[in-house]
């Protein structure tokens, strides 16, 4: 323990690279017990603390009361929904995310779950090791659709969703439309993408890719007219956060054959329950928040997050402040 230092407080596990970082300038507890920390024991050590690292946990006034010292939360992810901007701003907090590091590793999961829904590869793979593959059986069962030189629609795209459209249409000749708050005009130059409004896009994607931030203008706004607004062929895709969708509108959707099936890597709740009605339906392919999870992009992204601490408590240049909360 070194006086000289700033109190900081990793709320969950990091690699030992990134905690020998953190360690060369900071005082550094750890929470080391399995799974996520409890609020009340997260409350507690924050109150000499004046840095946080941390992933999920809602940094909000209330726990922001409890930590008089604090002056910086460092998340280890890009999403950063789990801030109350207001409230750090009102305490002068500076929290800070992880772009970058991770939008090649996010936008493989991507076109993952694309492939999969598309070519029933999880459905199909539970029919072999089930023991159901027999002969004489009609082929046609088993035709799935095809990914390549397909339309896609990109509902967000930004960091990540740039690298799946360059998977997609470099990769895979797709034809590339987006929707976004305002245009970017490099992607359009390098992909070939069309900006058009959301119901253009919902009306010719044969996948339709969310990958925009959770905020409150996007809290449940892919709802019941998005997907009356698809094509019945059409795939929906979401490795954003679960609560930009309207869940009972999805399950709804594809029970009814209103789309023909959808690739998820995140849930208005998670864990997803297990009697969840999404669980049940062979056509969707149920992926456990697994779009930055490689070995490799989870260590770049822990010590982005340690160098983000360190910068901020420290004054420095560098660090990737969110958006929100730069001066
Ligand atoms: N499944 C997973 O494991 C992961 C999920 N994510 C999620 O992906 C999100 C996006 O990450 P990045 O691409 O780095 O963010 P980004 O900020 O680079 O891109 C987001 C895009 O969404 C657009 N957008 C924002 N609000 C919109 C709205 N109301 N309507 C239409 N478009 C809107 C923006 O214009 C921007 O182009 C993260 O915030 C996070 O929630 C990120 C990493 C891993
Ligand atoms: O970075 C994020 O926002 C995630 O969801 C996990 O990588």
């Amino acid at each position: 323990m070194d006086h000289g230092k700033p109190k900081v407080f990793a709320a969950k596990r990091i690699p030992p690279e990134a905690l020998a970082y953190l360690e060369q300038y900071c005082d550094v507890r750890s929470w080391d017990g399995d799974g996520p920390i409890p609020r009340e024991r997260l409350l507690a050590a924050l109150a000499d603390a004046e840095g946080l690292l941390t992933s999920g946990d809602a940094i909000d006034d209330e726990l922001l009361a409890r930590a008089p010292k604090l002056r910086a939360v460092s998340t280890v992810s890009v999403g950063y929904n789990h801030f109350d901007l207001d409230a750090m701003r009102r305490r002068g907090v500076v929290g800070t995310h992880t772009p970058y590091v991770l939008d090649d590793t996010v936008a493989d999961l991507v076109l993952a779950l694309m492939l999969s829904a598309a070519r029933r590869v999880t459905e199909l793979d539970a029919y072999v090791k089930s023991g159901r593959w027999e002969r004489g059986q009609p082929e046609a069962a088993l035709f799935g659709t095809d990914v390549h030189h397909a339309s896609l629609g990109i509902v967000g795209l930004g960091r990540i969703g740039e690298r799946i459209a360059q998977r997609a249409v470099h990769g895979f000749g797709m034809k590339l439309y987006y929707h976004n708050r305002s245009r970017n005009p490099e992607a359009e130059e390098r992909y070939g993408a069309q900006y058009v409004s959301m119901d253009e896009l919902l009306g010719e994607s044969d996948f339709v890719v969310l990958m925009t931030p959770l905020t409150p203008k996007t809290e449940r706004f892919f709802r019941k007219e998005h997907f009356d607004r698809m094509k019945p062929s059409a795939f929906f895709i979401n490795a954003s956060r679960g609560r930009t969708v309207d869940e009972n509108a999805l399950v709804e959707a594809l029970a009814t054959g209103r789309i023909r099936g959808a690739g998820l890597d995140v849930y208005e709740v998670e864990p997803v329950d297990p009697s969840h009605p999404l669980l049940a339906m062979p056509n969707v392919v149920t992926l456990p928040h697994i779009g930055s999870a490689t070995a490799q992009t989870r260590r770049d992204m822990a010590l982005t997050a340690a160098r983000n601490l360190v910068a901020s408590l420290r004054g420095d240049e560098g660090a990737y402040v969110v958006k929100e909360l730069r001066s």
